[in-house]
């Protein structure tokens, strides 16, 4: 298979988890015998830098040719005071409402060898394995804003057919997995939240194998947390969804270990760490970037249907962290970490060593 990915590197640990990507990326290519055409371009910080613009038109040009963009990161402190339309962020959002990518699929799996890094007890996080359906081009990112001296206005506003398109692709997510569904609001208060549960509550009758629930934003934040593992999918608002993506972190040990995929419901997405671009340990060289590499492995499976390949990424990482090998967010105290590279060539040699085991059992 050949096919063209747009790489965006963006700012502060960006680049060095999407080397990686990309490197785990090419081991894969070659071993399948596929051929990926990697093209680099500019968005967020870096962007502005150079083009005084977080998402130049030759970025969206490129992402327009290809057949996936992988992401890194944006922001950083010093674009923090630059003017609303000069922000890192901006170019994340505007690349999100071009490509249409409504739906952000946030996936969760405690797995064990995980288990020893998340502050939580073994416990509760062991069985977790939940998606976060979140809503991406709509709501509080996408209202009408304004701003004053001493005053300033985010709006929150949600059209039926925003609503119903996540809605629908949610309950055809959890047809594929357990068959429950949790449609989260908060509408006890806002308006767009009772128009979001009312059109869950119509879709409800096209999908009656799905068990459909409603669950309060403020105390499924709490709940994520001491019953993590009652959860198979999420389905939520934009804002919402941000929050509860980074507090499900916590279950795994790390920010560093989600991955994202933004769709919009063809083979088309954009893949992205959960995270951002952790400013503080950029540069050393000991970013985790298990995020990235796996949202490389939901790239393969979702835009380019190399389910085989996608599993042998997962498999790759599962079996690094099963041997010990962790990045410094996560070792185990008293253990050494490794860095960045390090860690994903351990992730390429398992990949190169599972291929060698099953070539060797076809014979
Ligand atoms: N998708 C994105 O591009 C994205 C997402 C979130 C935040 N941001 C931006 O990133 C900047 C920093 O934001 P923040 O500090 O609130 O969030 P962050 O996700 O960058 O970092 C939060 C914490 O997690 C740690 N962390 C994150 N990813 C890690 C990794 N791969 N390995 C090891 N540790 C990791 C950081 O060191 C920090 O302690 C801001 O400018 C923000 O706007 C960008
Ligand atoms: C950087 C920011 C705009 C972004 C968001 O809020 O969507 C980030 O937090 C994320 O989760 O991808
Ligand atoms: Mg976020």
């Amino acid at each position: 298979m050949e096919k063209k990915i747009t790489v965006l590197p963006g700012d502060g640990i960006g680049p060095e988890v999407v080397t990686a990507a990309v490197e785990v990326l090419q081991a894969i290519a070659k071993k399948y015998n596929h051929i990926f055409h990697f093209a680099y371009g500019a968005i967020g910080g870096t962007a502005i830098d150079q083009f005084s613009d977080p998402l130049p038109q030759q970025t969206i040009d490129l992402g327009e040719e290809s057949d996936a963009i992988l992401l890194g990161a944006v922001g950083g402190p010093k674009w923090d005071n630059n003017p609303s339309e000069l922000r890192p962020e901006l170019g994340l959002l505007r690349i999100r409402k071009h490509f249409d990518l409504f739906s952000n699929l946030r996936p969760v799996q405690a797995i064990p060898s995980m288990l020893k890094s998340s502050p939580l007890k073994e416990d509760i996080v062991k069985n977790v394995d939940l998606l976060i359906v979140r809503e991406l081009t709509g709501g509080l990112y996408f209202g009408e804003r304004h701003r004053t001296h001493d005053e300033a206005l985010d709006s929150l506003t949600y059209t039926r057919p925003e609503i119903e398109r996540i809605v629908d692709n949610a309950f055809k997510l959890a047809r594929l997995r357990r068959k429950k569904l949790t449609s989260v609001d908060k509408a006890n208060v806002l308006d767009t939240s009772r128009l979001w549960r009312e059109i869950v509550e119509e879709k409800k009758a096209s999908y009656p194998d799905v068990e459909v629930e409603h669950s309060l934003v403020d105390s499924t934040a709490m709940k994520l947390i001491t019953d993590p593992s009652s959860y198979d999918v999420i389905v939520t608002e934009n804002m919402f969804g941000d929050i509860l993506s980074d507090e499900a972190s916590v279950i795994t040990g790390s920010l560093g270990v989600l991955p994202s995929a933004s769709m919009r419901g063809d083979h088309f997405g954009l893949y992205e760490p959960v995270h951002g671009s952790a400013p503080e340990i950029a540069g050393k060289g000991i970013a985790n970037p298990a995020a990235t590499i796996l949202s490389a492995a939901m790239l393969l499976n979702y835009s380019f249907e190399l389910a085989e390949e996608a599993k042998a990424i997962e498999k790759a990482v599962a079996a690094v962290f099963e041997k010990g090998y962790f990045t410094g967010d996560m070792a185990p105290k008293g253990t050494t970490a490794l860095s960045t590279n390090d860690w994903t060539e351990k992730v390429i040699a398992e990949i190169d060593a599972s291929f060698v085991r099953e070539e060797s059992n076809s014979y």
